[in-house]
């Protein structure tokens, strides 16, 4: 039993512990940039089975069959044992800062989207933008369907548009919705010195009214690609209005599935991780789409309209 001060796990392991006990909320003390929970261990030196490892890594000693996650916290190859009797041992890889800084030197970043990233680093909200290899993916994603026509839902300044208008060819056109004036004002710069804003169609306003006036204006299956990432509570409606828009074949990218991990916590139930939960679920049961929900960034679900 670990009898030291404090312990510290990543509120993401911390959320996919399936114990039968859990320490009271007061206790929890989130840090916003490394999701870190301190946890003090006064409460737990008496209630929760907490053993270190040879390694020195934290584990979770569980009396109940069913639970057998395991957290290896410092260990230098960090993994999460999913149940044997339903996942066969699977050892999933959990994401630590180390191991994010290695994905992250493994990104091929254009130098355009660089500079835009580290100007909008000193801007409100800048931890809003996609991260790198989220940006990657996208544009990737873009080039595999061949794309010519994408929207984005949620510009701010413009990472993320910026990444899929570089790979599209000179014919394309991205159709990018934000009600963010001095965001896009940064975007545009950035569209113009990279040299695509030819083929961006930038449309200041809400998102919603929009994807609306796209389908009055007889638009509707036209479109190759979109990626959502604005206002998560309306993540069902621009699905919705977008699943109108895209072709048969053509996918409909959602960000931020995962909401810092706060979706697999019962006991987080504010207004935006239930919602962000039921769509979610809704998606899992929606016959209309393939889905692919990926771990990377906070969380993107990849959907293809059947
Ligand atoms: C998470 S940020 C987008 C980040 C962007 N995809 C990137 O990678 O840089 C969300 C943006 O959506 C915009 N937004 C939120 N609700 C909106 C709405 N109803 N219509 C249009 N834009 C909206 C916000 O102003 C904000 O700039």
């Amino acid at each position: 039993m670990a009898t030291c001060s404090s312990l510290t796990l990543h509120h993401r392991c911390w959320s996919r512990l399936d114990l039968p006990w859990r320490p009271p909320r007061l206790m929890l003390n989130f840090h916003s940039v490394s999701a870190t929970t301190t946890v003090a261990a006064s409460y737990l030196a008496g209630k929760a089975p907490f053993e270190r490892c040879s390694s020195g890594c934290i584990g979770i000693r569980t009396c109940s069959r069913k639970s057998k996650w395991i957290i290896s916290h410092c260990s230098p190859n960090p993994f999460v044992v999913v149940d044997d009797e339903k996942y066969g041992n699977k050892q999933v890889v959990s994401v630590t800062p180390s191991l994010y800084e290695y994905i992250l030197g493994n990104v091929r970043e254009p130098e355009i989207l660089r500079q835009l990233r580290e100007e909008t680093a000193s801007l409100r909200g800048s931890q809003m933008q996609v991260s790198p290899d989220q940006a990657q993916l996208l544009a990737m994603l873009v080039q595999i369907l061949m794309a010519e026509r994408c929207i984005e839902v949620g510009v701010y300044t413009g990472y993320s548009s910026l990444a899929v208008a570089l790979v599209l060819p000179e014919s394309g056109r991205l159709v990018a919705c934000e009600r963010d004036a001095k965001a896009l004002e940064v975007a545009k710069k950035y569209y113009e010195r990279a040299g695509v804003l030819h083929k961006v169609d930038v449309k200041y306003g809400l998102a919603a009214d929009v994807l609306k006036s796209l389908i009055l204006n007889g638009e509707s299956c036209s479109y190759d690609f979109a990626f959502v990432d604005a206002e998560k509570r309306k993540n069902q409606e621009y699905f919705e209005l977008l699943l109108q828009l895209v072709k048969v074949g053509g996918l409909i990218v959602i960000d931020n599935v995962l909401w810092h991990g706060k979706v697999c916590d019962p006991m987080v139930n504010d207004v935006k991780t239930v919602s962000i939960r039921n769509f979610n679920k809704r998606l899992l049961e929606d016959k209309r789409v393939s889905i692919s929900m990926v771990p990377i960034g906070d969380g993107m679900t990849i959907c293809r309209k059947r």
